[in-house]
């Protein structure tokens, strides 16, 4: 039987940490090595050979209930994916972001009661121009989160930075992140304008909200 003392020990993770630390005082966090390579190979793996099968659709602007796809603000292509149904690859992408947010949930009582993810794939010459995550008629995304699963060999002329528009003094600086394999991003999804450059290389992640209620 479990005991009282058991049942309240409790692990401190200093990556989480520092991710929440970093929230807390700059409303974004980046984390390299946040999966290892080996996480990163088996889903980029995942992603293309899902990609080869066609199954990827033109991303769309708004929610699920008004959406439209226009190429001049968006050029992305995904695919939700289903935990329910996961591969090996999204079991240890699930594994991973379940703990997350029990972490989260736990000493932070963020309250995340839903998740959901989508691999991106972005053909040459696309791009995502400046916009916030939160919809309208929907503002349940809490976090958003983004995933890189771009070869080692990613260079910073390959484009497809990530821009966030943050706001220093009333000053607005925009922060370049680069899509670096195993690199995850974690940003306030009601806060933080951000962009992603036109990429000159096919670009691969996945992008996913924490959610309340
Ligand atoms: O891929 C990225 O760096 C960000 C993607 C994004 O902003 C989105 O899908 O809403
Ligand atoms: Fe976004």
């Amino acid at each position: 039987m479990e005991t009282l003392s058991n049942a309240m020990s409790f692990i401190e993770n200093a990556m989480y940490e520092q991710i929440i630390s970093d929230l807390a005082i700059n409303q974004y966090s980046i984390t390299d090595h946040f999966f290892s390579a080996e996480t990163v190979s088996v889903l980029r793996a995942s992603l293309l050979a899902k990609h080869d099968e066609d199954r990827f659709k033109k991303a769309a602007i708004g929610n699920r209930v008004n959406e439209v796809i226009v190429k001049s603000i968006r050029g992305d292509h995904i695919l939700w994916i289903d935990e329910n149904m996961a591969n090996t690859a999204e079991a240890l992408f699930f594994n991973q972001i379940n703990d997350l947010v029990g972490y989260l949930n736990r000493t932070c009582f963020m309250g995340i009661l839903h998740k959901e993810f989508h691999y991106a794939l972005y053909p040459k010459a696309t791009f995502y121009k400046r916009h916030i995550d939160t919809f309208k008629n929907d503002d349940r995304r809490k976090l958003s989160f983004v995933c890189y699963l771009n070869d080692e060999e990613w260079q910073p002329e390959n484009g497809g930075e990530l821009v966030l528009y943050l706001d220093e003094n009333g000053r607005e600086a925009p922060k370049i992140i680069y899509p670096l394999p195993g690199r995850v991003v974690i940003f306030e999804s009601q806060i933080i304008e951000h962009e992603v450059k036109p990429v000159e290389v096919e670009r691969l992640s996945i992008t996913g909200w924490l959610k309340t209620r």
